[in-house]
């Protein structure tokens, strides 16, 4: 079992805090599918035969690709590789791109499974984060989607920044629940250097973010949710019905993906690679059959502490018996380090799992930070 996931680089525009791998020209988007096409055939071995699950494209802003771009990516994935039983192959849309013809277009595909940027209802929210739909776009997008079939459906929200208050954070959370999504991935909103939203903030323009307010509406929405019939199965996902995100849950899992495009990464059940996270060196490397990429080697150390931060991360939790048979050395270390969260009731153990009480989510990573294994060991 395996995923594939493909990295389109090109957004529209650049919103304020974003700092994901992506380009407003998108004068080379033809060549640009051209190396990511040649990608797929020169890394057919990655994945040594394991049969491709999932197909996961994100970005950037993949909802700007044709249905025919996506059919020849996906043709080309199926040329080279066992991908014959798809199981969930989701397209990140951008509301804006999501007319109705374009939903027709792409039932003709194989995605069957969109994740929608809608991060606010509000347009002031919207034009603040330099957004380029409208909320009007954003509710026609999921309907629309719906109608046609599109059921499966995730949408993206951010909370955490300032404009946001509890009264419309409220009305967010109230907005998706009247809509009948089954699942929902929600970001707090994080100042990434080098992006606009930092440079406004260090000028004075904006407020920085507020840690407090952050963990309120986290904790409101993470109890609204669950209310409703959501699982909080994973600190920024929730899903109604068991429609987990197939791919995502995979990584978590530690299951091999192969990362396609500019900035993707890539995971052979053993160690890491990286591509190269600049479009023109990209394609001018392709051009030449080199794939431009950096492995990473992964020690013991190195998974276990990966193992770490994504297990306990999910609902699932830390499984000893896991960290018995695969880390056996780490195994007092990482118990000895846990008994300081079991007094604090941040984490609890059920059926040799460990896993994250409701005020734990809340310092996952410094959790997770103090029960890595250090250098040395
Ligand atoms: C990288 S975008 C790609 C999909 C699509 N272009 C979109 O905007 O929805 C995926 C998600 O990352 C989240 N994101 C990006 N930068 C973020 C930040 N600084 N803080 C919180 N969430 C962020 C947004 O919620 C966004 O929906
Ligand atoms: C922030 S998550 C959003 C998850 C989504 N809402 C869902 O549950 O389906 C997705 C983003 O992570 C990044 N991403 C995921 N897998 C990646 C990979 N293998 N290589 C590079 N970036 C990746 C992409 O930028 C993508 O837009
Ligand atoms: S949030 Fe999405 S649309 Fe906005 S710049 Fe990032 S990738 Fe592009």
């Amino acid at each position: 079992m395996a995923g594939i996931y493909i990295h389109i680089p090109f957004c529209k525009q650049a919103c304020h805090y974003c700092d994901f791998h992506f380009s407003t020209s998108l004068k080379y988007k033809d060549d640009m599918l051209k190396a990511i096409n040649r990608e797929i055939l020169l890394q057919k071995n990655f994945l040594q035969n394991e049969k491709i699950e999932t197909i996961y494209f994100g970005g950037g802003t993949p909802s700007l690709l044709t249905s025919d771009e996506i059919n020849k990516i996906t043709e080309q994935i199926q040329r080279y590789y066992i991908a014959d039983e798809l199981v969930e192959v989701t397209l990140e849309t951008n509301p804006d791109d999501l007319s109705s013809q374009k939903i027709a277009a792409l039932k003709h595909t194989p995605v069957n499974r969109f994740s929608i940027g809608i991060q606010s209802f509000f347009n002031e929210d919207l034009k603040w984060m330099n957004r380029a739909h409208q909320a009007k776009e954003a509710e026609f997008a999921i309907k629309a989607s719906q109608d046609a079939g599109f059921e499966n459906l995730t949408v993206d929200l951010i909370y955490g920044y300032p404009l946001l208050t509890k009264e419309k954070w409220d009305l967010n959370i109230n907005q998706v629940l009247a809509m009948d999504i089954p699942h929902v991935s929600c970001y707090s909103m994080t100042v990434e250097p080098k992006t606009a939203l930092a440079s406004f903030i260090k000028k004075g323009i904006d407020k920085n973010m507020d840690d407090t307010k952050s963990a309120e509406q986290f904790l409101h929405l993470s109890a609204k949710l669950q209310e409703n019939g959501f699982e909080h199965y994973e600190i920024s996902n929730f899903a109604k019905g068991n429609k987990y995100s197939v791919h995502n849950t995979n990584y978590w899992r530690g299951v091999k993906y192969l990362g396609i495009g500019p900035s993707a990464h890539s995971f052979d059940g053993k160690d890491r690679q990286w591509n190269i996270a600049n479009n023109a060196l990209y394609m001018q490397s392709l051009g030449k059959d080199n794939i431009p990429a950096e492995k990473e080697f992964l020690s013991p150390k190195d998974r276990v502490n990966e193992y770490i931060m994504t297990a306990l991360r999910t609902m699932w939790g830390l499984d000893l018996n896991k960290i018995n048979s695969d880390f056996p050395v780490f195994k007092a270390e990482i118990s000895k380090n846990m008994n300081q969260f079991f007094e604090k009731d941040w984490i609890e153990e059920k059926d040799n799992h460990i896993i994250l009480t409701t005020k734990g989510k809340l310092y996952a990573d410094h959790i997770a930070a103090e029960l890595f294994i250090e250098d040395g060991f």
